[in-house]
Parts: C-alpha cells; sequence; structure tokens
C-alpha cells in the first residue's frame, strides 16, 4: 500500500462519517424524531406524493399538529426500533426535537414545517461526506435544522460537511397543470427544470456507483448537480421506474449486497435495468400481506410496497416488519437472518426501517463492484 492510500484508510477509520454502500456492517445511525411532527402542507408537490385518502385528510388537516391517536403507537415502535439497533451494537444517534409547527417564509412563500421522521431523505452520505440535499417540498425547508448539532459534531470530528444550493421554490419549479398519470399513460413529473432539486432518498449508494430514480422530488438538473458534484470518483445510473407516483427509490429497488438487487416488480422491469445491473441476481419481492386496520391503510403516507422498506445490518442480518410474513419468509429462503421489528404505524410518518434512518458509519472502503 503506498502512503497515500495507507493514509487515507486512516481518515476513514478515525472518521464518524464513513459509508460507501447499504451493506457494509453498520456502526452507526441516525434515527429520525415523532416530536413536534406537524401535518405537511396542501402544497400540489406535497399531495401528488402522498395516496389520495391520506392527502385528502391531511389537505384538511394541514398545519396542525399529527393526533396522538398516530403519534403514540408510531413512538412506540420507533422506541423499540432504537433499543434494537442499540441491543445488536448500533450507535444510535437522534436529531432534536423541534416545533415544526413554526411558520418561517422564504421572500417568496411562506409555510410550516413537517417532522424529521425521515433522515433518509435530506442527506446523503459518500464517504466521509455528508450532504444536505435541497428538497422540493417547502414544508422541508429546513428540516437539516434538526440534524445540526450532529452534522457540527460530525464536522469537528472530521467529516466533510457539504450542502447542495438551497432552492428557491417559487412556482416556476412546479407544472401548473400537472396530473398524475393514468394508467397506461407516459410517466411524467410535477417538477420542470427550473433549479436543482433532489431527496436523498431517490437515490441509493454500491460504493462508486450511485443509482438514482427520478421523481416527483428529485428532476434531471439536480441528478446533474450531483453527477458534477462527485467528480469522476463516482458514476450515476439512472434506473427506469414505472411508479406513476414516484417519490423515493427505497420502496422501489434496493441492493441487499454485492450482486444482490431486490426489485418491485410492479415498478421495475429488470430488462429496462441499466446495462452494468444486468449481472446481478434479481429478488423479486413478494407480494406485500395486505393492511386490513382502516385506521393505518387510511392514515400511511406510503403504498403497500413499504414491505421493502427494509434495512441490513451486515451482509446477512436484515431488519424486517413481522406483519410482513412474505417478505420475512423469502429472505429466509434467499438465505438472509430477518430481524423481526414492529413499525407498520409509522409509514403514517413517510416510512419505515430505511426511510427512518441514515447510516453514517459502515464498516468498509470505497469500492467497485462491477
Ligand atoms: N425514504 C422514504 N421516505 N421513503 C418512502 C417511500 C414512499 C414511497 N413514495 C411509497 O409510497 O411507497
Amino acid at each position: 500500500m503506498n502512503m497515500h492510500a495507507s493514509m487515507g484508510a486512516a481518515i476513514a477509520a478515525d472518521c464518524p462519517v464513513n459509508s460507501h454502500n447499504e451493506w457494509d456492517p453498520l456502526e452507526e445511525i441516525i434515527v429520525g424524531r415523532l416530536e413536534g411532527s406537524t401535518i405537511p402542507s396542501d402544497h400540489p408537490v406535497v399531495t401528488c406524493n402522498i395516496p389520495g385518502m391520506a392527502a385528502r385528510a391531511q389537505s384538511l388537516a394541514a398545519g396542525f399538529r399529527f393526533p396522538k391517536f398516530m403519534i403514540e403507537p408510531a413512538q412506540q415502535e420507533l422506541d423499540g426500533f432504537v433499543a434494537l439497533l442499540e441491543s445488536l451494537g448500533v450507535t444510535v444517534t437522534r436529531p432534536d426535537a423541534v416545533n415544526h409547527k413554526a411558520k418561517f417564509s422564504t421572500p417568496h412563500w411562506s409555510s410550516r414545517g413537517f417532522c424529521n421522521s425521515c433522515p433518509r431523505d435530506s442527506m446523503l452520505v459518500f464517504g466521509d461526506e455528508i450532504l444536505e440535499t435541497p428538497m422540493a417540498w417547502p414544508c422541508r425547508y429546513f428540516e437539516t435544522h434538526s440534524y445540526r448539532p450532529i452534522l457540527k459534531d460530525y464536522f469537528k470530528r472530521g467529516a466533510r460537511w457539504t450542502s447542495a444550493p438551497k432552492p428557491q421554490l417559487t412556482d416556476e419549479l412546479f407544472d401548473p397543470d400537472f396530473t398524475l398519470p393514468e394508467k397506461g399513460e407516459p410517466l411524467r413529473y410535477i417538477l420542470t427544470e427550473f433549479e436543482p432539486v433532489f431527496d436523498a432518498a431517490d437515490f441509493f449508494r454500491c460504493g462508486r456507483d450511485i443509482f438514482v430514480t427520478r421523481s416527483n422530488v428529485t428532476n434531471a438538473m439536480g441528478i446533474d448537480w450531483l453527477r458534477r458534484h462527485l467528480g469522476e470518483g463516482y458514476r450515476i445510473h439512472e434506473i427506469k421506474s414505472r411508479c406513476p407516483n414516484p417519490m423515493h427509490i427505497d420502496t422501489t429497488i434496493l441492493p441487499l449486497g454485492p450482486g444482490r438487487l431486490l426489485i418491485n416488480p410492479e415498478y421495475i422491469d429488470p430488462d429496462e435495468l441499466p446495462d452494468i445491473l444486468k449481472k446481478w441476481d434479481i429478488l423479486v419481492a413478494p407480494e406485500p400481506d395486505p393492511i386490513n386496520d382502516r385506521i393505518l391503510a387510511i392514515t400511511s403516507m406510503c403504498g403497500k410496497w413499504l414491505s421493502m422498506n427494509i434495512l441490513m445490518i451486515d451482509e446477512k442480518r436484515v431488519i424486517v416488519d413481522p406483519h410482513h410474513t412474505n417478505m420475512m419468509r423469502q429472505m429466509e429462503k434467499w438465505g438472509y437472518e430477518p430481524i423481526p421489528c414492529s413499525f407498520l404505524h409509522y409509514a403514517a410518518f413517510g416510512g419505515a426501517f430505511h426511510c427512518a434512518t441514515l447510516d453514517v458509519r459502515r464498516r468498509g472502503t470505497l469500492e467497485s463492484y462491477f
């Protein structure tokens, strides 16, 4: 090993932020919070991304606090999830509780906040860099502020802390005539190319290769911005999804380890995957177990494929919701060790295990898997 390489390795080992993929052994993770959660605004970029029933209910109550009957069971599950991660030896870091109901404004618009249930969406980790993403939901504009004490601490301990240009989120960014595509119609997005925007959760990382789906929160200019920012050491590949209301890749496709991809058969056509993924094993996610609880069904901000929103502890162990027995069994058949953790109530706040977390340190180095 030359001097440079060994110095690089020393820095990586000491740095509190060091993660290159979704499966290396997990050492530290940020887990979101529910305190202070506020029902998101009825801006079209919000409502077009939420299932119809929840969107209608939330539009009526936008800006109010989420009711207790939704917070309490989700909080219990969240506490259980944190305890489970700690029992597995993972360091769990939490954002501050902040009042997301507070109103804020730019010269062009004003909004209240939402919550910090999903750190996966607002920050991306590339090795020792943690990047704040330019999010398209106005109510999420200041969301990373609840993570600033953590970010400053990581920075002081050696991490690189960056942020994409803060978007303006003026009307020019949103197509005023946008409606969701009907079955059979070509996909379209609410975003224009006015300025770069992207959510971190539209990307997943496999070492030097990064994969992205375009969505109603990530435009082509956002993807280009990140491509240029990352430079020559990385390649960003776009994955085509058939999801009619795409927002966040982690209910569509996720890598489980080098050479293994979990796909949602409704949204992904394996023949349309980028060529470099064609050599990987495709593991087709089983049909999600239906959720019959009416309250859970009505309040969920997500679709049924949240069953795929799993978290890898390492290349073998994976956290899965025990409600999703098909997924639990299938994981075992594929040779994984599923660890059950009940988490269905969190869907009302935007996700499950993958969304609710940001893996900031996994033991491993930057590699090319292709
Ligand atoms: N990282 C996240 N917040 N992911 C949530 C994905 C939700 C996705 N739009 C669905 O409805 O299934």
